[in-house]
This record gives C-alpha cells, structure tokens and sequence, in this order.
C-alpha cells in the first residue's frame, strides 16, 4: 500500500495550509520531518526539517491506526498557507517515497478500510457539492450513515427470517413437512413496506439533490428574458421587442430560500419557418416539459400548453393593461416576489417529501431486494431460505458491504484531491 499526501486544502495563499499523509510511511515520514511522534490526536508545534533547512514552523497532528479519517496511519501538517512551502514539503514527502493522492484517494482508502460506508460516501460528496441548505441537510443526513443503518436494521429480519426458514428445513421429517412458521413472512412484509417508503421518497430526495428547474414559457415578446433578468437582477438574456430574440436556453441557478432552482428562459414559442428558431423553440419544449416546475407567461395570461395543475399562468406586462388574472411585470417588479413565493410553496411540499435514498443505484438496489421477496406463501423453504439470501445480499449491496467494486471509480472521482 502506497503511503498518499496531498493538500486537503485549496491550493494557493491562506492562513494556513493543510498538509496531509496516510499510508505505512507516515509514521517514519513524521519522525524524519518532525522528530519523535508527538501524542495522538494533540496539535503539537514543531519546526519541520528535511536535513539541514527548516521548511516550516507547523502545527503537527498524528493519528494512529483505525483513529484517522482514513484508518490508516496518518500525519496533518498545518503549514503558514503559501505554495512555495507546499511546494518545498512534497519535495521533501515525494524524496521519502510517498506519492501525490489521487482525487477522493483519502475517502476511498476510508471507505476500503470499513471507516464509512458506500452510501455515507455518496452523501459526503453531494455535501461537498451542496449549493443550498436544504442540499446540505439532505447530504449531511446521508453522510452520517442513515441509509447504512436501515438497511443494516432491514438485514437483521431477513437474518432472522432465513433462520427461521432453515430451522423449519432442518427439523423437516421427510413425510411430514414443517411449516414455515408464520412469523417469518410477517418479517418480510415489514421490511417489504419499509422498502417501498424508502423508494416512495426517492424521486423527491433526487430531485432535491440534483437541483430542481423551473423553466419561463410561453409566445414570443411575453417578456420571459426580462422576467429572468428581474430574478438575477443582472442582464443574463438578451431582451428586444423582436419576437423570437431568445433562442438558446438560458440557466440562472438560484438559491430560493435554501431550495436549488435553476430558472431556465426558453425561445418564444410559436410556428416558425426559420430553422434555427424553431430548433430553439423545440429545444424549449423539451426543456420545459423535463422541468420540475413550468411558468407560462404571456400577454393576454392565456396558458399555452398547461403540462401539470402545479404550473403557473400569469399575465405578463402588468404595468401595461387592466385586465383581470394574476399578473406581473418584470419590467417594474410588481408580482414579482409573489411568484417567487408561490414557486418556493410548490417546490418546498416536494422537498419535505425526501427521504434517505437519493441515488438512482440505491433506489435499484432496493428494487432488487423487493423482487427477492415476491413470494408466495406456498414456496419450498429451500427456495424461501434462498430468496431470503439474496435479498439480504442487495441490501448488503446498496450500502456497499459487498460488491462495491464497480461503483468505487464513478463515487470516487467525483471528489477533489486531498478528500
Ligand atoms: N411594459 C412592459 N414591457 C415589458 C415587460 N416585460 C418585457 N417587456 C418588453 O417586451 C419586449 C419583449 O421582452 P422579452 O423579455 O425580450 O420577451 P421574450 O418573451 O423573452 O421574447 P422572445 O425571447 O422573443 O420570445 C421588450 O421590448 C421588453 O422591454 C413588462 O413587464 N412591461
Ligand atoms: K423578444
Ligand atoms: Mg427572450
């Protein structure tokens, strides 16, 4: 096993700089740096030499096997935070025979070490990658192990339940067959009905993980653009008083409250003969009816084409006409910040539907373990015993106690190097 450095954080100038190695040489590295180990867990001071220069005064923290964030044998050097210290202590690390960590090396050998398992992974990257709070709830949720220990709690029944099965097998005269007992399919059917809440939640947890998009439509000159940039309070689009001057899609990502929503302004929509617009207007319509949530705006507050009862038709202009209906005008802001309220209410009650499973390779791990378990009563035990096993392994799976080796890379590779 190589012994892995990296800074754990981002490269440049700052307070300080963190420095850390995990591996079989961190010890013998921390001793030639530093001088005798200095008590696990301490933040010490020492000056670190490679040979005769002194490369820095640094704060020393030493973490021993199966107490570091890895599990392995680990040192953290607070170094003053300026690259060319950095940069003169992995001289001194890759002279001693240790190597640049790869992205997401430390959580990897964590994960490999049973310090964490594959879901608390998955959770600790999308915390790393959270934008809002409401992502950040939900990542740290998943990051502290919750998934790991329904499932871990869901495994025992199956346990006990194929136990029971092969008691039943065992006991079993060869004319009279036991029953199995009653019990046992009792235990199934709870831990069936957990499974399908966890999967209930799921398309609300990965929505609410992945950020929701809340596309503007409607004809050409309904003042969608505008509307968008009142939003951003910045020019982001382009606005004339030519139909058909949005063509492109355009993405203004938002933080709503603590909710993710990336507002998208869409092509006008209308029949058009120039190829190029109706490319954008087709591209509009396939983005909006991807999107979570639809704004229809138009002039007269007509709705074009209403694709769900949570979308909202208004009126655009406000400012302009009289007439009746709800309305808005991006050009002085009037109703503005009540439709932004109004989206909020109808992404808020989703977000309040998430749950633990927010990965589509959870969601059908869990689904394989609900086929394991399509059983009829009247199954042979040994075929019970073995549906029973094999549910039990996909539960095993979902959180990466087995067979987690072809998820490692795509997991993995999402973090930044020094985590
Ligand atoms: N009076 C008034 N004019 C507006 C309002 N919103 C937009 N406009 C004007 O309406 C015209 C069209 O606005 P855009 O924002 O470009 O409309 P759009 O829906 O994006 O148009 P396309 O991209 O062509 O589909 C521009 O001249 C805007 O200044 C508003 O609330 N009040
Ligand atoms: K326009
Ligand atoms: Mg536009």
């Amino acid at each position: 096993m190589d012994t892995i450095f990296a800074e754990a954080t981002p490269p440049g100038r700052g307070g300080v700089s963190v420095v850390r190695l995990s591996g079989p040489l961190a010890r013998t590295t921390l001793e030639s740096l530093a001088g005798p180990l200095p008590e696990p867990r301490r933040t010490t001071l020492r000056a670190l030499r490679d040979g005769g220069d002194l490369i820095d005064r640094a704060l020393v923290v030493w973490f021993e096997e199966g107490g570091s964030f890895t599990g392995e044998e680990t040192a953290e050097l607070h170094l003053h935070g300026a690259p060319v210290i950095a940069n003169r202590l992995s001289h001194a690390l890759l002279a001693r025979g240790l190597r640049r960590a790869e992205a997401g090396e430390f959580s990897r050998r964590a994960f490999l070490n049973g310090r964490m398992d594959l879901a608390e992974a998955e959770g600790l990257a999308d915390l790393l990658s959270a934008e809002t709070e409401a992502q950040r709830r939900l990542a740290m949720r998943a990051a502290e192990g919750e998934l790991g220990e329904k499932s871990d709690a869901l495994r025992v029944k199956l346990i006990r339940a194929g136990a029971l099965v092969e008691a039943s097998i065992d006991f079993a005269d060869e004319d009279v067959p036991e029953d199995v007992p009653a019990e046992v399919f009792a235990l199934i059917e709870g831990v069936k009905n957990d499974i399908r809440q966890l999967l209930a939640a799921y398309p609300a947890t990965e929505r609410l993980r992945q950020g929701y998009e809340v596309a503007i439509i409607g004809p050409p000159n309904a003042g969608k653009s505008t509307l968008l940039n009142r939003i951003g309070q910045r020019e982001i689009a382009l606005v004339s008083d030519i139909a058909g001057t949005t063509r492109d899609t355009l993405e203004l990502r938002t933080d709503l409250r603590g909710l993710p929503v990336t507002f998208l302004d869409t092509a006008g929509l209308r029949e058009s003969r120039d190829p190029v617009e109706a490319m954008g207007i087709a591209r509009a319509r396939k983005r909006a009816a991807e999107a979570d949530l639809r704004i229809y705006l138009s002039e007269d507050g007509r709705p074009v084409e209403v694709q769900d009862d949570e979308d909202i038709s208004l009126r655009s202009k406000a400012d302009l006409g009289n007439a009746t209906g709800p309305a808005i005008s991006a050009l002085t802001g009037e109703g503005v910040a009540e439709l932004l309220d109004l989206v909020y209410d109808r992404l808020r009650v989703r977000a309040a539907d998430s749950g633990l499973v927010g990965h589509k390779r959870q969601a059908e791990a869990l689904e394989r373990v609900l086929r394991a378990l399509e059983i009829d009563n009247s199954l042979a035990p040994e075929f019970l015993a073995e549906s029973l096993r094999h549910a039990s392994h996909a539960l095993a799976m979902m959180v990466g106690r087995v067979g987690a080796e072809d998820y490692l890379d795509e997991i993995f590779s999402s973090f930044c190097i020094g985590k």
